[in-house]
């Protein structure tokens, strides 16, 4: 990582500014800002993550994510006896600045980064750290019909049902009151490496009824809190090989974030509780519609989840880090 002084032609009389070289990127509209970091100088506090993601003050983003080497955190020790393979590990911070452990989008879009950044090749596989594990990714065909340049799909590894067989029985272990809604309703907590509650609602337009620029609440509450992903079953359909392929719209409110406009690991949690209650001879497959667009879920043989989508990257810029200091939540 390096900074850079952003005004060096600038009177001598005004204060020399300092600037963190970033892009800007996202994956279905889950919004990133991303810091190359690879040497692990830059002390990514949470008051400089609240001030790179606020969106009128800052560059504005949903999350904040820095490269860095594995070999320079704690955590890393731990992917690399996992993986001694996974060199690179995705330090993921949601907008409020606390540290969660995954990202599914912003798997993505890092793997995007770190082709644009010459540390990796995408004609092979990517493998890199996170709070969660070891993930994979992998460059995939763009869906026909969808106009994305670009699909990459990552094994997301285990998934679960933190309630155990209990809860997978009764198809719910939680209750959820939504903004918007009237009644407390019925949901279902998984782990996808973070912690996600899933709710199934009547149709669309209770979809659109929800009211998420209030986080849902969600008892009993959650120790380390919840994703809340709000899920409307659409009709199957089978793809060209004639395999069956499960249909969702969803839309989320993001531990750390509020709404968002897609989330990864939401999707995967989405399409696994649906698949869940639908019970025996429910699809693998499973196409996820959120307000930013579509991605791809794949329970596979392994207990493992795929989740697939595109990642673009929109910008680099140079923030002035004396100009944001103390701005966020003005
Ligand atoms: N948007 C992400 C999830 C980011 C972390 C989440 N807000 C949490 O705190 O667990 C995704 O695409 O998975």
């Amino acid at each position: 990582m390096t900074t850079v002084p952003v005004s060096a032609d600038a009177p001598a009389d005004l204060p020399l500014a300092v600037g963190l070289p970033v892009t800007k990127g996202h994956g279905t509209q889950n919004d990133f800002v991303l810091v190359d970091d690879r040497d692990g100088l830059l002390d990514l506090t949470a008051p400089l993550v609240r001030e790179l993601a606020d969106r009128r003050a800052g560059l504005g983003g949903d999350g904040v994510i820095r490269l860095v080497a594995s070999r320079l955190l704690p955590e890393g020790s731990a992917v690399l006896a996992e993986d001694p393979s996974a060199t690179w590990f995705m330090d993921y911070r949601n907008a409020d600045g606390s540290v969660a452990e995954m990202c599914g989008n912003g798997v993505r879009v890092f793997a995007a980064f770190a082709q644009r950044l010459g540390l990796w090749d995408a004609d092979d596989e990517l493998v890199l750290g996170t709070r969660a594990g070891v993930r994979r990714v992998r460059r995939v065909p763009v869906p026909a019909g969808l106009d994305d340049d670009v699909w990459y799909a990552v094994d997301m590894g285990r998934w679960s049902v933190p309630g155990g067989d209990e809860a997978v029985q009764a198809g719910f272990d939680a209750q959820v009151h939504v903004p918007g809604l009237d009644d407390v309703r019925p949901a279902l907590s998984l782990d996808v490496g973070n912690p996600h509650t899933v709710l199934a609602l009547a149709g669309p337009d209770e979809l659109a009824a929800a009211d998420l620029t209030r986080a849902p609440e969600v008892r009993p509450v959650p120790p380390h809190g919840t994703n809340v992903e709000l899920v409307v079953p659409l009709a199957e359909d089978h793809a060209a090989d004639g395999t069956l392929v499960g249909h969702v719209a969803m839309r989320v409110h993001e531990r750390g974030v509020g709404e968002t406009r897609s989330c990864g690991t939401g999707a995967c949690a989405a399409a696994m509780a649906v698949r869940t209650w639908a019970g025996a001879g429910a699809p693998d497959v499973w196409l996820v519609d959120v307000p930013g667009g579509t991605v791809r879920v794949t329970a596979l043989p392994d207990g493992h989840v795929e989740l697939a989508g595109p990642a673009v990257l929109v910008a680099t810029a140079t923030v002035d880090l004396t100009a944001v200091a103390g701005s966020a939540g003005r």
